[in-house]
């Protein structure tokens, strides 16, 4: 499971390698996926005449990494930065998270939510008259037919990690994430067979790798690449040269995303990562707090091309 966490292209284990080489290589990434903020103004540029969409992955980009997944909360100033961003342009919130959660995170109306990688999108949400959130603005559920199995595959896998200390499962509606992050290296091997042993039962489930974090979701063609062309499309951009969209994300699943735009030709992937990564993303941007300034800026630009609005 080593590589289920971030890469980085390293040479051979050959410790009398220079450090250089690694300097090396990072100014060879970075070349070909510079820093969104310094590249800001021709990202900038490329916008004139068309829509910004704006898409963002939440854990580790507007949150920092944490042990707990229950406490990865985001900041005030990212907040107020995701507030800024969404007064201007459509944003939507891509998650592998379950959408109610990443909500009560999040905690801005105004947004779109697609949560569990993007198998359940709902809308800005609108007020009735007796001040209570409506649930019109649901927009697409992918895999109603699989709740149940996931709900019993959460209990299964609750069961048998029982006994591996650190390890915990989080049931996220149309998936499951089971979190290694906290157990002990060599255990890592006995997650892997408890999740495969409980998985052979489930045909029609399959899994994906994030941040040491195993993801079980169903079998459909469903990712968060499917979820940003489904916005688009709801949102009238569909075969559409008016648009950018721009996807910040830090993880494998936010790649499906980076392949669409790139296939596409439309719009930018800015990968969060410190370290070289393979990534189909354009720009990148090393933490969170670089992603909140790389919105702010995104805000000032627009205030300011609309005369300080
Ligand atoms: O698509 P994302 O918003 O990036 O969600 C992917 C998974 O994120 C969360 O797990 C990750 O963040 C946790 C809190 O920082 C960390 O403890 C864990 O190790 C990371 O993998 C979330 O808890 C998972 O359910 C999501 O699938």
């Amino acid at each position: 499971m080593r590589a289920s966490s971030p890469t980085r292209t390293r040479p051979g284990n050959i410790s009398s390698l220079p450090e250089s080489d690694e300097e090396d290589e990072d100014s060879s990434w970075i070349a070909q996926h510079p820093s969104a903020l310094k590249m800001f103004e021709e990202i900038a540029e490329s916008s004139k005449g068309k829509r910004i969409v704006m898409f963002l992955d939440y854990d580790g980009t507007l949150s920092p990494i944490v042990e707990d997944p229950d406490r990865a909360y985001m900041t005030e100033e990212m907040r107020d930065a995701v507030k800024g961003v969404a007064r201007y342009f459509p944003t939507a919130i891509v998650t592998g998270r379950c959408q109610d959660k990443v909500r009560r995170f999040v905690k801005l109306s105004g947004l779109y939510y697609a949560g569990s990688h993007g198998m359940d999108i709902k809308g800005p949400s609108k007020k009735t008259k007796d001040n209570k959130n409506n649930n019109k603005g649901v927009l697409f559920q992918a895999a109603n037919e699989f709740l149940p199995m996931i709900d019993q595959v959460s209990k299964s896998l609750v069961e048998k990690m029982k006994d591996v200390v650190g390890a915990s499962v989080e049931n996220n509606k149309f998936c499951v994430s089971v979190h290694y992050r906290c157990v002990d290296q060599k255990d890592w091997g006995v997650v892997a067979e408890h999740v495969t042993s409980i998985l052979s039962e489930y045909p029609k489930l399959r899994l994906t790798q994030g941040r040491k974090v195993i993801e079980i979701r169903p079998t459909i063609k469903w990712d968060k690449g499917k979820a940003l062309e489904f916005l688009l499309e709801s949102l009238g951009f569909a075969d559409s040269n008016n648009v950018l969209p721009i996807y910040i994300g830090d993880d494998r699943t936010d790649e499906d995303a980076f392949k669409v735009l790139r296939e596409k030709g439309q719009g930018f992937g800015i990968v969060v990562s410190k370290v070289p990564k393979e990534t189909s993303a354009t720009y990148s941007l090393q933490e969170p707090s670089e992603v909140g300034e790389f919105l702010r800026r995104l805000v000032e630009w627009k205030q300011m091309s609309l005369g300080g609005r």
